[in-house]
Formats: structure tokens, sequence, C-alpha cells
């Protein structure tokens, strides 16, 4: 019998979990698993739970939002071993899940959770820290996080666009030099954000679906503070149609550095990550492996294997 770890966060979203956990239990023991469950008692327990003691199960199973993925991904490869995460969305946004198609219905991720077809992922580090698919910094990604998700539902991004706009006066600029790859870009910035996700807090992302989670590479938005109403109207026009103008950049790379002389505020998966003059991200790729929902006869999970076989 497989021994696995099944980690969640009894506080995630609407704390729908805890209702849930006999049918999960059950569905492991009926599947060969011997589960081992832990309840996360305050924040960062789950990156120290996985750290010292992913090395003693052959596969974990986390459930909670993307916070609490974030610390297990975190742990996982703070630990000495590679174990396979399965993962039960119960979060408020659940961003990533969206990525590797897993529903937000509780029986359905349970089954892939340990059924899913496995895809080796792409992960960041940023600075000494691991995240799973954004780090961000400026007043978007933090309007994007505090819009409510009932008024993202009704206005889709316009409400996030409407929000940011509310305060643009005061939007918070961080004079920056950004090199992605080998190109620099320098300016006052009020938005930065790398991603390897569909979704990034609750919103499509600006690349739409062309996201390849293991193709070592993440996606960039650049947004340079507007001087007056025409700037402004320019990006929310390049954040609407997908194209560039002198204040909106998209940029894909592998590496990407954001030096300043103040200290910017970043936001990891969500959630804060630090104060820094100097910052670097990089992609790891195909860093862990995840069950996932895509079929296995799909494109993603074919290409998937060739890459591994011939890493
Ligand atoms: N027992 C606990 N009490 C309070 N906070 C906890 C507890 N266990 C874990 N946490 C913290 O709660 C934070 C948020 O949890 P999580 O990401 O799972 O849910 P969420 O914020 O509702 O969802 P999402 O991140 O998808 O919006 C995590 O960063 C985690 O560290």
């Amino acid at each position: 019998m497989k021994k696995i770890l099944f980690i969640y966060n009894p506080m995630s979203g609407q704390k729908t979990i805890s209702s849930q956990l006999g049918m999960i239990v059950d569905y492991f023991c009926k599947h060969g698993y011997v589960p081992t469950v832990y309840a996360t008692q305050k924040q960062g327990d789950a990156r120290y739970k996985v750290r010292e003691y992913a090395k003693f199960f052959d596969e974990i199973v986390v459930s909670g939002g993307d916070g609490t993925l974030d610390e297990v991904v975190s742990g996982l490869l703070r630990s000495d071993t590679n174990s396979i995460i399965g993962y039960i969305p119960t979060g408020s946004t659940n961003d990533f899940s969206r990525s590797l198609n897993i529903p937000t219905d509780i029986k359905k991720a349970t089954k892939l959770s340990i059924n899913g077809q496995i895809m080796d992922i792409d992960l960041g580090k940023f600075n000494s820290k691991f995240f799973t698919y954004v780090a961000a910094f400026g007043s978007f990604a933090q309007v994007s996080y505090e819009t409510e998700q009932s008024m993202k539902n009704i206005f889709g991004r316009f409400a996030y666009i409407l929000e940011g706009v509310k305060t643009v006066s005061n939007l918070k600029s961080y004079h920056a030099k950004i090199t992605i790859d080998e190109e620099e870009f320098e300016g006052d910035f009020i938005h930065f954000m790398a991603t390897n996700s569909v979704s990034v807090g609750g919103f499509n992302n600006f690349y739409k679906k062309n996201i390849g989670l293991d193709d070592g590479i993440f996606e960039s938005v650049l947004v340079k503070k507007p001087n007056g109403l025409l700037e402004l109207n320019s990006i929310i026009e390049g954040l609407r149609s997908n194209k560039e103008n002198e204040n909106i950049i998209f940029r894909s790379g592998s590496s990407f550095k954001v030096e300043s002389d103040e200290k910017i505020d970043w936001t990891l998966d969500g959630d804060f990550g630090g104060s820094y003059t100097k910052s670097e991200v990089k992609v790891l790729n195909m860093a862990v492996k995840f069950r996932t929902g895509f079929s296995r006869d799909s494109e993603k999970i074919k290409a998937n294997q060739e890459k591994r076989l011939t890493n």
C-alpha cells in the first residue's frame, strides 16, 4: 500500500473541506493508499511539515488555496524528495487549479488527486524563495487580489481596471530597471508581473490560454506610470487588446531582474513576498510533478512526457 500525506488548510476559502474529510480519506483507502491526515495550524505550517516529512511518503495531496499550495511546493523543493503533488482546491481564488485543469468540485478533485495525469511543471524562484505561479509588484497586483470575487465575476477584467483607475491619482510607482533575459527596460513602473498561470488573482491572464506550464518560460507584463488621462486610456486599451504601446509591455522570459533605489513590495502567489531593492525571478524548468485534470491523450500531457524523456 502506498503512503500518502494529506495536508489541508481548514481555514481556506469557505471552510467547506472539513465536512468532506470522511469522503476523501475513504476514497484514498479504497484505492490502495494509507493516508496520514494533517490540518495546518497556522501560516507556514504546511511548508515546514512538507519540508520535514515529505520523505516518508509516496505522494502528497494538498487541499487549500493558492497560499497553501505555495507552501507545499516551497516545502517540497527544500526537502530531499520529488514526491508527486495532488491538489484539491478549496481556497478563495484557486488560480493555479485552473492552469492544472482541476475543478473546484471536491469529489472530482479528490479523484484526480491520486489518478490525474502526472505533469512536470515549471516553478519560480524569487531571490531565495520559491513560488508556484506568480511574482508581482504594484497597485494592480494588490487590486487584483483585493477586488471582491463577486465583482470580478460580474464585471470581469473591467472591475479590476476600474478599481485601479479609482485610485490612479495615488497609484504607487517605482523607478526601476527591469531586465528580462538580455533586454532592459527603465522607467517608472506601476505594475510588474511574471507568471506561469492562465489565471492571476481570479482573472484570465493577459496571455489568454497561451501559457506553457513546462516550457521553461514565464509570461510578464510591465505597466509604466501614466501621465494623464490619454496614457491611462492607452494602458486600459493595451490590457483589453493584449497589444503593446509605450506604457505597456508584454514579454516572455526565463530570467527577470528588478533593480530600484526604493524598496519594492512584492506579491508571491497572492501573498506578501517581502520588500527588496534587488530582485531576481528565475524559472525552474519542470521542477515538480503535479497530478492534473488533463486527459491522457491531451497534447499537453503527450508533449510533457516527451520532454521528460529527453531531459
Ligand atoms: N490554521 C490556520 N489558521 C490561519 N491561517 C492558516 C492556517 N493554516 C494555514 N493558514 C494560512 O492561510 C493562508 C491562506 O490560505 P489559502 O491560500 O489556503 O486560502 P485562501 O486565501 O482562502 O485561498 P486563495 O489563496 O486561493 O485565495 C495560507 O497562506 C496559510 O499559510
